[in-house]
């Protein structure tokens, strides 16, 4: 059996009644199939990607206009070898993303995402200091200036989630997204919340959680449509507090570009985005390479596990999820591939004001306990049972 059968290929080899109850239990309301161009479906088939496109349910309302954009997520393999010389790489990876922004551009996408540190291999896991030559910065140089053509040449809004050379303070490192608008203009950027230090994720190594909060972006689409996103990079995927964060300062859609392998967290990858979608009433987007990366030398993690040149397999598997829970199907486990989905940003409120989770959240009741728990004193709220009293 392939190795990278994800669960809809077993869901759409059902006959169709016990297809149905399976979906349903694993995706909520079928999402509607985008019927697209036959010639561009062809034409993808010779550069392998994939391309799913997807409608999301929403009720038209009195009152508002609907409120309907595209997003799109890019998941792909690192395209050049980490034993190449560094320009080499930046050429073959660049030029196999100016493809994939194509093919999101051919089904029509207005906001684009693409996948954590897309312009180098994985390298955090190696702990050399080596590759922070690849990192780059963000408003301006080759990622910026390439990915401001692009979001010029189709109208689109791009996240572009780099390795982020900081020149401005010494030099720093970090783990950043830059937002460009669809006339290429730099918007702003984001960075990551919440580090790693687990299993070969030595990320931490290389830059520290960032201080800027989360930052929400009003964003102009091609069509007219000002749509609000945030951007939690991956590991923040983990923390509730972080998605919350972005809902609270006005996100209507939160992507997670991501880089994570299926030795560590692939049973959560498919509750974790979902779940912040469904809490927060908000459009969630997880984004996850695809690919195994052999690096040149071997490395350890501290970890008991023998030395080695890769960490595992980046499980793809990309996939977007309403404010009601209802999600997509995930791209494939292994191939580069592009996920877009037509939502209606008036989603987010008919689900707040059906489900009202923002009136019954109580957030002076949580302010109080990490208040608490943040002070040295803290002391857990326990009740001990008689029987273990001493
Ligand atoms: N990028 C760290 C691994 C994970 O969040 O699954």
């Amino acid at each position: 059996m392939n190795q990278h059968r994800n669960v809809l290929d077993v869901v759409d080899s059902l006959p169709d009644e016990q297809r149905k109850v399976l979906y349903r239990e694993l995706y909520g309301p079928e999402v509607e199939s985008i019927e697209l161009d036959t010639e561009l479906i062809s034409r993808l088939e010779e550069k392998e990607i994939e391309l799913k496109a997807y409608k999301m349910q929403c009720k038209l309302e009195e009152l508002r206009d609907p409120r309907v954009v595209r997003i799109a997520a890019i998941q792909n393999k690192f395209a050049s070898s980490p034993s190449a010389p560094f320009a080499e790489q930046w050429q073959i990876m660049s030029q196999r993303m100016a493809e994939l922004i194509d093919t999101a551009a051919a089904a029509g996408a207005h906001i684009v995402c693409l996948q954590e540190c897309w312009t180098t291999a994985f390298v955090m896991a190696t702990r050399e200091k080596i590759w922070n030559a690849m990192a780059v910065p963000a408003a301006y140089g080759p990622a910026a200036d390439f990915i401001s053509a692009k979001a010029k040449e189709h109208r689109m809004v791009i996240l572009s989630p780099i390795l982020e050379r900081d020149e401005a303070h010494a030099d720093t490192i970090h783990n950043a997204t830059a937002i460009f608008n669809a006339a290429g203009q730099f918007v702003g950027k984001t960075r990551k919340n919440h580090i790693p230090r687990v299993g070969d994720f030595n990320e931490a190594n290389y830059y520290t959680e960032a201080t800027d909060g989360h930052p929400v972006f009003e964003v102009l689409c091609s069509n007219g449509v000002v749509a609000r996103i945030g951007v939690n990079i991956c590991f923040g995927r983990h923390h509730p507090l972080n998605w919350l964060s972005y809902s609270l300062n006005g996100a209507e859609v939160i992507f997670n570009p991501s880089a994570t392998t299926d030795g560590l967290s692939e049973p959560l990858w498919s509750i974790e985005a979902r779940n912040a979608a469904i809490a927060n009433s908000v459009y969630t987007v997880a984004i996850n390479r695809v690919g195994t990366e052999t690096f040149p030398r071997e490395f350890t993690s501290g970890d008991m596990k023998p030395a080695h040149k890769d960490f595992g397999h980046f499980y793809g598997s990309s996939y977007v999820t309403a404010p009601n829970g209802q999600r997509t199907p995930g791209l494939s486990r292994a191939e580069d591939g592009v996920l877009v989905t037509e939502v209606d940003l008036n989603l987010q409120r008919q689900t707040r004001d059906a489900w009202m989770f923002n009136v019954t959240m109580r957030g002076e009741l949580y302010r109080d306990m990490l208040q608490k728990y943040c002070e040295a004193e803290f002391v857990p709220q326990r009740v001990v049972d008689p029987a273990l009293k001493r």
